[in-house]
C-alpha cells in the first residue's frame, strides 16, 4: 500500500490514530523536523544563511522545531513568524519555546538575505487563500531566485486538489510524511513541489487498513503482478489477441498506431479490422499486424464469436456517427473487453446513458461484476459523455472520474498532464510519469493500444488502465525531446526492461 495518496483529512487520521495509540504528537514534529532537516543536508549543503517560516500551526511548528536542530548544527537559522511563540498552542507552542529567540515578524522577512528558505507556513490545514501580507510575502519569494523547501505541501496548495488557493510558494523541493497527499501528483500543485520526499516519522502502517485509503499514486506496484511476459505465456495465445478497428481510406493512421502500440505492448496477437475501402491501404502497412476485412456489425460480432480475441480499441479515426455506436453495442455484447476512444466516445455525446446501460449489462455478465469497458477521453471528449461532472470544477479530478467511472460501470481513464484513472468501485489511480511532448497527435492512439494489449493478457480492467498510462508515459521520459507517436512504440522494450529491474 505504500502507493496509497491520503487527503489531508485521512492524514489527520492517521496522525489522531498514531497519537491514539501512545505516540506524542510533539515526537511526530521531532520526527518530521528530523526529516526536513536531513533533507536539507541532502539537498542543500551548503546553505549557512536558512529563513524559517513559520505559520500559525503545526505546518509552523514543523518549521520552530526544524530551525532549533539546524541551529543546533551550526547553521545561521532565522524564524519569521505569523504569530509570536506566546500566541501559539499545542504541540507548536513546544516547539516555539524550544527555539532559542521568538523569531522575527513575517514582515521582515527579505528573501534576498538567505541561502535557503524554509517554508512552514501552511500545510495540510490551508482552508482559504493566501491573502494580505502572507500573498505579499510569497510573491516576494516566488520572485527571487533563493531555493525553497516546503514542508509538507507548498503553502497556498490545496493537499486535496493540488489546486492554488489564490497563489502558492513554488518550492525546489518539498518534505511531507508517512504517505503522499493528491495535492502532490495533481496540476498545479505537483509542479509547485519540486521533488517530494515522503518521510517516514513512525506512523505504522496498519493506521491504513482503518483509513481504507482510495487514491493511489500511479507506481508499478499496483499492477505489475497482472502483466504477463512470454516467460509466463506458454504461447501467443495465452497474451491474448488484441484488436483493433480502423477508419476509412483517409484515416487508418491512428488504428495502425494503437494496433502496433498493441503488439509492443504485449498483446500475443494484433488484428486491424478494416472496411473495404481501406485495406489496400492497411495492407501495405502492416506486418506482424494481422489484417481483417470488417465492413458491418453482423461481420464484427461473427468474427468475435472467437473469444480468443478478448480486446478490442474503437475510435481512433473511426469516424463519429451510428457505426461506432452499433460496433461498440457488438463488442459489449459479446466477451472481449472494449477500450473505447476518440470517435467512440464523441459517437454517444447525444445519449451517453445508453453506452453505460450497455456496459453495465456487460459487467454483469463478468465475474465480481468487473468493468468490460475503458473510456479514454481527454477532457473535452471527458465533457461531452458527463457534462455535469465536467462543470464540477471545484471537485478534485480524482473524485471527477470517480463518480464518473460509477456512472459508466467503466474504467475511466482521464487524460492530461495528471491523467486520472479511476474504477466503479472507487479506486483512483494519478499517473507519476510522462513528459509534455506527449501532447502530440497520436500520442492517444498510442495509449489505447497499450490498453489493449494489457487487457488482452488478461489483467484486471483498472489495473490494465494504469498499467498503460505508466508505461505510455515513461516511453516518453525515456524517449525525451522530440517525440512523436510514432517514437512510443519501439520504446516499450527498454520500459519492460525498467519493470524487470524493479
Ligand atoms: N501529518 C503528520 O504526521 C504530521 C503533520 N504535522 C504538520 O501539521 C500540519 C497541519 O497542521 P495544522 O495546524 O492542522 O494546519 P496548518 O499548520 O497547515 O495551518 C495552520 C492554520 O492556519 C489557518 N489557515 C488556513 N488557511 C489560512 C490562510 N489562507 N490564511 C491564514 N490562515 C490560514 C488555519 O486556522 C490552520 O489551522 C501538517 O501540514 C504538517 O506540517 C505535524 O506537525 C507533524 C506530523
Ligand atoms: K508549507
Amino acid at each position: 500500500m505504500s502507493a496509497a495518496l491520503l487527503t489531508p483529512a485521512e492524514m489527520a487520521r492517521a496522525d489522531a490514530l498514531t497519537i491514539a495509540a501512545g505516540t506524542p504528537g510533539i515526537l511526530l514534529m521531532e520526527r518530521a523536523a528530523a526529516a526536513i532537516v536531513e533533507a536539507i543536508e541532502a539537498a542543500f549543503p551548503d546553505a549557512v544563511r536558512v529563513a524559517c517560516l513559520a505559520g500559525p500551526g503545526n505546518n509552523g511548528g514543523d518549521a520552530w522545531a526544524a530551525a532549533a536542530i539546524l541551529q543546533r548544527r551550526g547553521r545561521a537559522v532565522a524564524v519569521f513568524r505569523l504569530q509570536p511563540p506566546e500566541k501559539l498552542s499545542g504541540d507548536a507552542a513546544i516547539a516555539a519555546q524550544a527555539f532559542g529567540n521568538e523569531g522575527a515578524p513575517l514582515a521582515a522577512f527579505r528573501p534576498e538575505a538567505f541561502d535557503l528558505v524554509v517554508d512552514g507556513l501552511f500545510g495540510a490545514g490551508l482552508s482559504r487563500a493566501l491573502e494580505g501580507e502572507v500573498a505579499g510575502m510569497v510573491d516576494r519569494l516566488n520572485a527571487d531566485p533563493v531555493p525553497v523547501l516546503s514542508i509538507d505541501l507548498p503553502s497556498g496548495i490545496s493537499g486535496l486538489t493540488g489546486e492554488r488557493l489564490g497563489m502558492a510558494v513554488t518550492a525546489t523541493a518539498t518534505v511531507t510524511f508517512f504517505r503522499a497527499k493528491p495535492g502532490h501528483w495533481l496540476e498545479p500543485g505537483r509542479s509547485h513541489c519540486g521533488s517530494v520526499t515522503v518521510a517516514d516519522i513512525g506512523i505504522a502502517p496498519v493506521v491504513l487498513d482503518a483509513i481504507g485509503p482510495r487514491t493511489f499514486a500511479n507506481e508499478p506496484a499496483l499492477w505489475r503482478d497482472q502483466l504477463r511476459t512470454p516467460a509466463d505465456a506458454g504461447h501467443k495465445y495465452d497474451r491474448g489477441h488484441a484488436v483493433v478497428v480502423s477508419g476509412g481510406a483517409a484515416q487508418t493512421g491512428a488504428a495502425r498506431l494503437a494496433a502496433t502500440a498493441a503488439l509492443r505492448g504485449g498483446a500475443g496477437l494484433v488484428t486491424v479490422l478494416s472496411p473495404s475501402s481501406a485495406v489496400l491501404v492497411n495492407a501495405t502497412h502492416l506486418t506482424a499486424v494481422m489484417l481483417k476485412r470488417c465492413d458491418d456489425r453482423a461481420t464484427l460480432t461473427e468474427l468475435l464469436g472467437d473469444r480468443r480475441l478478448n480486446a478490442l480499441v474503437l475510435g481512433p479515426g473511426f469516424g463519429v456517427g451510428a457505426q461506432a455506436r452499433d460496433y461498440a453495442e457488438a463488442v459489449l455484447a459479446s466477451e472481449a473487453r472494449l477500450v473505447l476512444d476518440a470517435d467512440g466516445i464523441t459517437s454517444f455525446a447525444e445519449d451517453p446513458a445508453a453506452l453505460f446501460a450497455l456496459a453495465a449489462q456487460a459487467a454483469d455478465r463478468r465475474t465480481k461484476g468487473e468493468a468490460a469497458m475503458v473510456l479514454t477521453p481527454h477532457a473535452g471528449e471527458f465533457k461531452r459523455l458527463f457534462p455535469d461532472l465536467a462543470a464540477a470544477d471545484a471537485m478534485a479530478k480524482p473524485e471527477t472520474a470517480r463518480q464518473a467511472a460509477a456512472r459508466a460501470r467503466s474504467i475511466v481513464l482521464l487524460k492530461g498532464r495528471d491523467t486520472v484513472i479511476a474504477a466503479p468501485d472507487g479506486r483512483a489511480a494519478i499517473n507519476t510519469t510522462g513528459t509534455p511532448w506527449l501532447a502530440t497527435a497520436g500520442s492517444g492512439d498510442v495509449l489505447s493500444g497499450l490498453v489493449a494489449a494489457a487487457l488482452a493478457q488478461g489483467a484486471a480492467t483498472f489495473e490494465a488502465a494504469c498499467a498503460a498510462v505508466w508505461m505510455h508515459g515513461k516511453a516518453a521520459e525515456m524517449f525525451g525531446p522530440g517525440l512523436i507517436a510514432e517514437d512510443l512504440p519501439a520504446m516499450l522494450p527498454k520500459v519492460f526492461a525498467r519493470l524487470a529491474a524493479g
